[in-house]
């Protein structure tokens, strides 16, 4: 029995990856950049045995499904390949998120796998190595390795993609994140299906693709200077291009929910009004609020004049992987 247990942290981006330039290596088409946060994570713990005779996935205590259990499947034979070992797994991952708002990002939870079959399999990977192999599970996910800012360099091959931390002398720590939880979305398109859809038809992604790797000089230019209007300006700019690409597929579709667009336009109006606060979304209804952790209460309460407290939680900057003790 080989076992093994890890925690990872989500991540948001502020200059997103949204398109694959390779699907079975998960390979992005631009670079993207992103802050970890405390306030989500995932702890997951794996035991691979002789005795087990198939793959199975425990999610916050329920067995999943065969379809809910094809990404971590995936990830487990990229792990056994990894290791020249041969024996079926029993995955076991907890979301620790303040509400079950659907806010658990598959970021944070493949990160926790590959944590946990580095420990159980003795893979010994270096953080680069061990981004590499979360990347091939979830792209987002390679990110969540570090704390803080994080850059997810897309190379150009399997050996070259993967997610470096920024040098930014904490100014993370300087920093929060209000989430605000929409729930008021249908089915959503899932990312990996959206981004697919929109690298295939969507007449707006070649510039969005250019656009990004601007935007990526931008946001490290105003790390580098902690600069919060400039990193508050391109985060929302180029969420609002992300999703711009989204219009412009085939067939269109959109994240947006009436209650997102509610609270983009209440941060706009916040904006206005003196308050500094941006926003960004990613595959989901969901509007996040950068901001600064000094000003995050006066721009808490004037969110809860337009969102209930239960809608509403803040995040500050959070920590990379943690090995567990089984
Ligand atoms: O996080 C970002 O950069 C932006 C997004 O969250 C969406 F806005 C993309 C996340 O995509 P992911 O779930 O990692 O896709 P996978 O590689 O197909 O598993």
């Amino acid at each position: 029995m080989h076992n093994g247990k890890a925690r990872a942290f989500t991540n948001i981006a502020l200059i997103k990856y949204w398109g694959k330039k390779d699907q079975q290596l998960i390979l992005p088409m631009n670079n993207s950049l992103s802050l970890t946060l405390d306030a989500f994570y995932t702890e997951t713990s794996v035991s691979f045995s002789k005795d087990y005779t198939k793959d199975t996935f425990y999610l916050d205590g329920q067995l999943q499904d065969e379809k809910a259990t094809q990404k971590v499947r995936h990830f487990l034979d990229l792990a056994r390949n990894q290791a020249g070992i041969f024996k079926y797994a029993t995955v076991c991952s907890q979301n620790f998120v303040p509400t079950a708002a659907g806010l658990a990002s598959s970021a944070s939870g493949l990160a926790a796998l590959a944590g946990a079959c580095n420990n159980a399999l003795k893979l010994d990977l270096s953080p680069k190595e061990l981004s590499r192999l979360a990347r091939k599970g979830s792209g987002s996910a390679c990110r969540s390795i570090y704390g803080g800012f994080v850059e997810w360099e897309k190379g150009n091959s399997d050996q070259t993609s993967f997610a470096v931390p920024i040098a930014s002398n904490h100014w993370e720590d300087e920093l929060a994140m209000i989430f605000i939880l929409i729930n008021d979305k249908t089915k959503e398109v899932p990312s990996r299906n959206g981004m697919q859809r929109t690298v295939d038809t969507s007449s707006y992604y070649d510039s969005w693709v250019k656009s990004a790797d601007l935007d990526i000089k931008k946001a490290k230019d105003a790390i580098t200077k902690n600069d919060f209007h400039a990193l508050g300006k391109v985060t929302e700019s180029n969420c609002l291009k992300m999703h711009a690409t989204t219009l412009a597929a085939s067939p269109p579709f959109t994240y947006w929910s009436p209650g997102s667009l509610k609270a983009m336009n209440k941060v706009q109006a916040m904006r206005q009004a003196g308050q500094n606060c941006y926003f960004t979304m990613d595959a989901g209804p969901n509007v996040k609020v950068l901001c600064r952790k000094k000003e995050v209460e006066d721009i808490y309460h004037e969110l809860q004049k337009d969102f209930p407290a239960e809608q509403l939680v803040i995040a500050y900057a959070g920590k990379g992987i943690e090995s567990l003790e089984m």
